[in-house]
């Protein structure tokens, strides 16, 4: 199987990966990327020296070219562009190229509809800490893929971050927490640094301090065993200031809190994979 991976649509998640993908050693040679806008492909291959990017208002066959010959490609458009993506390129797909999508709400069968009859489709959900190798991604294989070409997928997605194999029914799930968590960690950091400054830090000393603590926590909670409660245990003395902070938090609801805006976001996934039909 060709070693080409392309990756169609190569926006803020297509591009997190690829960097992954060669910040783990990957032959950039071996990398294409499709775009709309010649001044996103330009910047594409300045930051990702040695890799191929085609834009589509200079070559619209961009997506065709990329497809034909790459052994993997991943879909990276939003929503509600992937079926009319998949079709486009379906002419230009090997009975055995792997096709991924990263999509939120996507169905394997929407994808599979838009693809030739036993073209092999996994959908999958990343993150954006894939960018440093430090995302985490779920697979789910469709009824085409056989399980060597699901490990291909798996090898891939290693490389940037961890991959967890999931039931395409809990996709929503994983897009609620991992997928979108992301942006939760960094309105975290955004509304510490807000309380900074209410509590009268200069602005740009506030930023730092949240983004080093945000970051820093992230770091440890990265080391193997790491346990979220065990870690807050450990900075809240008994009667202390951390206890009473944590104390306001549970009295405000922010748990229910965190919870809802996770439920919306995997109500709106299903909202979106059924206006996609
Ligand atoms: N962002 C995230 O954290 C996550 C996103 N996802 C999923 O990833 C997908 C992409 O999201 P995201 O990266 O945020 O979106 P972006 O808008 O950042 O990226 C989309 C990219 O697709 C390109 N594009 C659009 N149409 C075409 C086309 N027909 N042919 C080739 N390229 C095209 C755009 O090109 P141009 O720049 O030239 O306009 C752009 O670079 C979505 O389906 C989303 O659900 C999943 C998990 C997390
Ligand atoms: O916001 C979105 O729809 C995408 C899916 C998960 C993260 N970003």
């Amino acid at each position: 199987m060709s070693n080409r991976i392309a990756f169609l649509g190569c926006g803020s998640m297509n591009e997190a990966i690829l960097s992954g993908l060669l910040g783990s050693g990957t032959d950039p040679a071996d990398v294409v990327a499709t775009v709309r806008r010649a001044e996103r492909a330009a910047e594409l291959a300045e930051r990702h020296h040695g890799i191929t990017a085609i834009a589509g208002d200079e070559e619209p066959d961009n997506n065709r070219q990329a497809a034909k010959g790459s052994g993997v490609v991943i879909l990276g458009v939003k929503p509600v562009g992937i079926a009319d993506l998949a079709r486009e390129i379906s002419a230009s797909l090997s009975p055995k190229t792997i096709v991924v999508s990263v999509a939120a709400a996507v169905t394997l069968a929407q994808l599979e509809a838009a693809l030739p009859a036993g073209q092999p489709v996994i959908r999958t959900m990343p993150n954006t800490p894939a960018k440093l190798g430090r995302g985490v991604v779920s697979v789910s294989a469709g009824s085409n893929c056989s399980p060597e070409q699901l490990q291909r997928a798996k090898d891939i997605f290693k490389a940037a971050g961890t991959v967890v194999e999931v039931p395409e029914e809990q996709v929503d799930a994983v897009s609620a927490i991992s997928g979108s968590g992301p942006a939760y960690a960094f309105y975290l950091a955004e509304a510490m640094a807000a309380a900074g400054v209410e509590l009268g830090l200069e602005h740009d000393l506030a930023l730092l301090l949240a983004r080093e603590t945000v970051a820093g926590a992230g770091f440890m909670l990265a080391e193997p065993g790491a346990d979220p409660s065990a870690l807050r245990i450990s900075v809240s003395s008994p009667n202390g200031t951390t206890e009473r902070a944590i104390a306001t938090f549970n009295e405000r609801g922010l748990p229910a809190i965190i919870a809802a805006g996770a439920r919306a976001a995997a109500d709106r996934a299903a909202e979106i994979s059924r206006q996609l039909g």
